[in-house]
């Protein structure tokens, strides 16, 4: 028996830079783990005729890429998207398939950003004050989209320890001219009065409408409920997860404690626990509208979207076809 075609150089490097955050959001690792499934299938064009070793090759470059980060749902939803349209009886019909839907995926990403900040974007008047927790270009699609409608934004910028990707939305902001003040993530509060929005992004919605995402969220919408500012969540429908659906919950991923503290605060310190989780769960009731390319939805009727999106059941293309479905999802917190 000839060796499977081996794993694409594209997809190793893709999933240590989605493992690493060298490659981080969403939207944007969807993107990447679809560019990678079709490096793979062309490579793996090229060097089999074995229409079951080419389907092989794809399932394992699609596990590779699965198995990086837990909590994005975008990321199993691109596999699902693009591995889930591979067909055909011989090796060009399937590479021309997985190509077709990596193309059409792709392009389906950049039209549903859009027309997401178009309605979020009527969502913002014009002077509003938005406050931003980590960086979303979902999120920040309904600024531009508000700024190219001659709207006067500005907006409160909390840095988002501990990767501080705040500072990432700070420039962005800026580039697009909006007036930007960068705080610290505790000083949230204190400048809710100043804000008529919170505005974030999401990397999992859940059947029951609650939102996963950067790790402060919750804390900064129960503020915001408090205080009376509108909490709304801008995140096209690839962040819908399916497996809530079936009473399966999002697992919150655990990173590394370097991320929190320097080696040598840390050995200092001593005998301590540093935990760092990187997303939490928003309920429904603190999220006044979920934003998305096919409309706003109060939390409560996601379920409805998603349903008509993905049916009762989710796929897992990137498993051996025997593979038992029902137990491999393994979310667990
Ligand atoms: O898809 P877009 O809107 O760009 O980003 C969505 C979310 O992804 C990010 O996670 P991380 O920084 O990858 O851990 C943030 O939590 C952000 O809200």
């Amino acid at each position: 028996m000839t060796s499977d075609p081996p794993l694409s150089d594209a997809v190793d490097d893709t999933a240590a830079d989605i493992a690493t955050m060298e490659i981080r959001g969403a939207a944007t690792i969807a993107a990447a783990a679809a560019d990678a499934v079709a490096a793979q299938a062309r490579e793996t064009a090229s060097e089999t005729d074995d229409p079951a070793a080419f389907e092989r090759a794809m399932r394992r470059a699609g596990r590779r890429l699965y198995d990086t980060r837990p909590t994005a749902v975008s990321l199993p939803n691109a596999l699902r998207y693009t591995l889930g349209r591979m067909e055909g009886d011989d090796v060009e019909t399937l590479h021309d398939s997985v190509l077709a839907a990596t193309t059409a995926f792709t392009d389906r990403l950049d039209r549903a950003q859009n027309d997401l900040g178009r309605v979020g974007a009527n969502r913002l008047r014009d002077g509003d004050t938005v406050m931003t927790h980590c960086h979303s270009t979902d999120a920040l699609s309904c600024v531009e989209h508000a700024v190219e409608q001659g709207k006067d934004i500005s907006a409160i910028v909390k840095e988002t320890r501990p990767r501080n990707q705040g500072h990432i939305t700070a420039t962005q902001l800026r580039d697009l001219g909006v007036d930007v003040t960068l705080i610290v993530d505790s000083a949230a509060r204190r400048y809710l009065d100043e804000a008529d929005h919170v505005l974030v992004g999401a990397d999992s919605i859940a059947a029951d409408g609650g939102v996963v995402n950067k790790i402060g969220t919750s804390g900064l919408a129960v503020n915001a409920r408090e205080r009376g500012v509108p909490i709304m969540v801008a995140a096209q429908t690839i962040k819908l997860h399916p497996d809530t659906l079936t009473g399966h919950t999002v697992e919150i991923e655990m990173r590394d404690e370097a991320e929190v503290i320097e080696a040598d605060a840390r050995e200092a310190i001593g005998d301590i626990t540093v935990d760092n989780p990187a997303f939490d769960v928003t309920p429904p009731r603190y999220v006044d509208a979920i934003v998305t390319e096919s409309g706003q939805f109060p939390p409560e009727s996601i379920v409805t979207l998603m349903r008509e999106l993905f049916g009762e059941s989710a796929d897992r293309p990137w498993e051996e076809p025997d593979a038992t479905t029902a137990d491999a999802t393994g979310p667990t917190a």
